[in-house]
């Protein structure tokens, strides 16, 4: 057991060193100037205590003060003392403003590469819920932690050498009280290293914590939510969960806390039986001069002042250390992501025998919230002791199997939650089903199987679309490949050219009105999303849900633009509860409870009277 926990902290110390290189080298890389000022800076303060004792005995001389002291040298001794002290004080306030030089920077930098890796993260992995997790717990990680590992290396090896010159400039009195006095910060730095042990232990249960608290601050903060939230009459229960984070959280750092004051004591316990057994053995044993003894303290006192810092500084290298070596897989992961490949030409879609369930969500939850301990109640019991509903225990789609023509346009039509999404979004390539194929048939070429060369092939329009508040240009062409004529015609196509013809900065209008940009309303927001479809090169285009918020006239006339007007050979699927709207598709397939219910043209079904008719005749009532 004793032994486990030597390897552990020898691998954490291993760990720390070799994080500490690689932050440095970024510092080093990114400001080389400031990484070479923090260093000077630092190791000039922390070079202080052994140079203050050299310089003392030096002016002493080795008869000390005693005898005959002459008040030049005396003198010169409280101007060392002085001189010694302003240096520190100076070299405090420099340093620490250096640190705020590099740091911030490096913030900036480490936060742009992970924006970055993140623009080529894949569908499926926005949906894993570790990865998610790990993203949110690095950019949590970066102000605090990872920007600032370079730095607190900087102080922790300043200590150590602090230490090491004190030592040595004591070690002709006495070797022994020497090693004494440089061994005396130890107990301090293990007691921060096992603050750290339990403060990385606990910070995924922290973060879990507080991002749950900003997304309910946000939901307070930011409309629509905070509006939809003020217009109603009671508080969704928001300030009650907001206060079982808070508690949760403040009760981790309780735990934190309580170990850090243990520690405090016993390490400032074990300072004194040091630097006291040092101090015995240079007055008793060596019968010192006075100048050697005050020297001894003086340096120690000097000591103690230049890395009070250092308890903290190494407690957060050895906290970040996870942080920086999580932060550097996930750049790994989401770096080795290849770029999505582009399929031009028209396809057709082959889905044979697809079953597709979602992950139950597990008892993750419930067993961290144990261990922090008094922290559980009733509601959250109750979410995570529940039982698996039917829904989610039967498959979203069940032996699914499906063909579609090359540059046809077929409807999904079915109840809610028959599994109209989840089967579009696996023909994307945005799910991977549990079982059966689904590929793009390319007519006399190669078909398109891998999820990623699906994605490629398909431009989607979502159902729950994204109000992304960028400009309108970067909404509806975020691979900025178009010219602002073509952007005009699929505004056009879309019914949106009016939206954005009155406004000043035209196509590069700011979208969100909380950003003084402009406003829009759900069914405009839709007509936005629709013409970047318009205006995608893909061959394949599903639309769930496309005119739900558009007005009757605008949705015919959209309609009437992509059964008639799209690109030759684009293959279009519309996901729609408006049969109505359907007179013209190719093929209409229903979908009743994960399974294909019927198919036909629109003629044909209503002819049948079966579940479209049925549909169709509830959606006119
Ligand atoms: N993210 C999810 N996690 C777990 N279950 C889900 C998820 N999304 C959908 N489901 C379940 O899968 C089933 C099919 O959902 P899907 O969204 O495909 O239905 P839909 O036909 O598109 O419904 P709607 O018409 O309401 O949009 C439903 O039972 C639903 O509860």
């Amino acid at each position: 057991m004793r032994g486990n926990m030597l390897v552990s902290t020898v691998g954490l110390l291993g760990d720390a060193a070799r994080t500490a290189w690689w932050t440095t080298a970024d510092a080093l890389r990114i400001r080389p100037a400031m990484t070479v000022a923090m260093w000077t800076s630092n190791l000039l303060v922390m070079a202080m205590p052994s140079l203050q004792v050299w310089m003392i005995r030096w002016v002493t001389g080795p008869t000390g003060l005693a005898g005959s002291p002459s008040d030049m040298r005396i003198g010169a001794v409280i101007l060392l003392l002085t001189l010694g002290a302003v240096v520190i004080a100076v070299s405090y306030e420099v340093t620490s403003r250096i640190r705020e030089l590099l740091v911030i920077p490096l913030g900036a930098e480490y936060r742009t590469r992970l924006t970055r890796a993140m623009a080529d993260i894949t569908p499926a992995q926005t949906l894993d819920r570790d990865l998610n997790d790990r993203i949110r717990a690095a950019r949590d990680a970066i102000p605090y932690n990872i920007a600032d590992h370079a730095s607190n290396a900087t102080v922790v090896v300043g200590a150590v050498f602090s230490m090491v010159m004190l030592a040595a400039s004591l070690w002709t009195t006495n070797p022994i009280a020497a090693v004494l006095l440089g061994a005396a910060i130890i107990p301090e730095l293990v007691a921060q290293a096992a603050n750290a042990r339990l403060g990385s232990d606990l910070w995924p249960l922290q973060g879990r914590y507080s991002r749950r608290a900003a997304y309910l601050e946000q939901v307070q903060d930011y409309p629509p939510a905070s509006t939809e939230l003020a217009a109603t009459r009671g508080s969704f229960g928001v300030p009650e969960q907001a206060h079982d984070s808070y508690m949760a959280m403040s009760g981790l750092w309780r735990r934190i806390s309580l170990q850090a004051l243990r520690g405090a004591g016993l390490s400032a316990l074990a300072f004194a039986v040091l630097a006291g057994g040092a101090f015995a053995l240079i007055i008793v044993h060596d019968h010192a001069a006075l100048a050697t003894v005050a020297a001894a303290v003086v340096g120690v006192i000097t000591a103690l002042s230049v890395t009070r810092s250092t308890g903290d500084a190494f407690g957060e290298l050895m906290s970040s250390t996870p942080m920086v070596i999580a932060y550097r897989r996930l750049m790994d992961t989401l770096t080795a992501n290849p770029t999505i490949p582009e399929t031009h030409g028209p396809v057709g879609v082959r889905v044979e025998h697809v079953t597709y369930r979602y992950p139950i969500a597990d008892d993750d939850d419930k067993a961290d919230t144990d261990e922090v301990g008094g922290t559980t109640d009733d509601a959250s019991d109750a979410t995570t002791q529940s039982d698996p509903s039917d829904a989610a225990a039967r498959p979203a789609l069940d032996d699914v199997s499906l063909s579609i023509d090359p540059g046809s346009i077929v409807a999904f039509v079915g109840e809610n939650g028959s599994g109209k999404t989840t089967l579009a979004k696996i023909i994307a390539g945005i799910l991977e089903p549990d079982a059966g194929t689904v590929s793009l048939p390319r007519p006399g070429d190669s078909t398109v199987t891998t999820p990623l060369a699906r994605l490629g092939a398909t431009s989607m329009t979502f159902q729950d679309f994204t109000r992304l508040e960028v400009t309108v240009r970067e909404f509806i062409d975020p691979d900025g490949r178009k010219t602002d004529r073509q952007l005009w015609d699929g505004l056009s196509r879309a019914h949106a050219d009016a939206i954005i013809a009155g406004q000043p900065n035209g196509l590069d209008a700011q979208l969100g009105a909380q950003w003084g940009g402009i406003g829009l309303s759900g069914g405009q927001w839709q007509r936005l999303a629709l013409a970047r479809t318009f205006l995608s090169d893909q061959p394949l285009w599903i639309l769930d849900e496309p005119t739900a918020a558009v007005d009757a006239t605008a949705e015919a006339a959209i309609y009437h633009d992509l059964t008639v007007n799209r690109p030759d050979g684009t293959t279009v699927i519309v996901i729609s509860h408006r049969p109505h709207v359907l007179v013209h598709m190719d093929r209409i397939i229903v979908i009743s409870h994960g399974r294909i219910a019927e198919t036909g043209t629109y003629d044909q079904l209503i002819a049948n009277h079966g579940m479209f008719s049925r549909l169709d005749h509830d959606s006119l009532e």
